[in-house]
């Protein structure tokens, strides 16, 4: 079995958590609330931008012109193509995707975002395992909702389920993985073991994510699971 598909096996309830979320959920049946969906939004904005930056410490890594290929082209689909399905999320609300852009990070997305660009400062393997569970997730649970409840045209997230499983988000996993597994393959155990604890901290981190956004977090509104205030 492949390094990622045994990830796959291994973290079956992360996956499994990701896609059973009420925020996940809301979205796939339509009932997403205007301040989560807003807040969600808002909060991956400066997200992806981290992303970028990783994309810019792959790029540094790169060890030939195919890698350098591959950091470039996952930029520019994170820049020009991502962000039409976001504001797609947030237009349903009647809300322009630029105004919902928020100045700080909430302490999940902060989190998420420094893990992965510690991975960046580590091998490009732990880097590649930080950032495989942003595409695979999305995409994995998006192609799981066209097949299991196919939403239909007049869903009001259609184009954002659209993106997610177009053929080049797929393809893009495929990539992904592939990579991965070849720098897994090549990599010793100390760095294989750092590449799956990075892998299964940003699937731990796409769960927080939702609930980042379900629970409106940010610095002066922490869950009452971090205030202590949980009944
Ligand atoms: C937090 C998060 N994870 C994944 C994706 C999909 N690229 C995203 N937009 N945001």
């Amino acid at each position: 079995m492949s390094f990622t598909a045994e990830l796959r096996d291994i973290h079956a309830d992360l996956f499994e958590a990701f896609w059973a979320h009420p925020f996940f959920q809301g979205l796939l049946d339509g009932t997403a609330t205007r301040d989560a969906v807003v807040h969600y939004v808002g909060q991956d904005v400066g997200y992806l931008q981290a992303f970028l930056r990783c994309y810019g410490l792959g790029q540094a890594m790169a060890p030939t012109p195919d890698w350098t290929a591959f950091f470039m082209d996952g930029a520019r689909i994170m820049l020009e193509e991502e962000p039409d399905a976001h504001r797609a999320l947030v237009e349903h609300f009647g809300v322009d995707y630029e105004a919902c852009q928020e100045s700080r990070l909430a302490p999940t997305a902060k989190a998420y975002a420094n893990h992965m660009e510690l991975a960046g400062h580590d091998t490009l393997g732990v880097l590649m395992a930080a950032l495989l569970p942003c595409q695979w997730t999305y995409t994995w649970a998006a192609l799981r909702a066209e097949r299991e409840q196919a939403p239909g045209a007049d869903h009001p997230f259609r184009a954002w389920f659209d993106f997610y499983t177009s053929e080049e988000c797929q393809q893009l996993v495929v990539d992904y993985r592939r990579r991965t597994d070849a720098l897994a393959a090549a990599a010793g155990t100390a760095e294989r073991q750092r590449m799956a604890e990075a892998f299964a901290d940003s699937l731990y981190y796409e769960v927080a994510f939702w609930q980042m956004a379900a629970t409106g977090e940010t610095w002066d509104r922490l869950p009452a699971r971090v205030l202590g205030t949980e009944d």
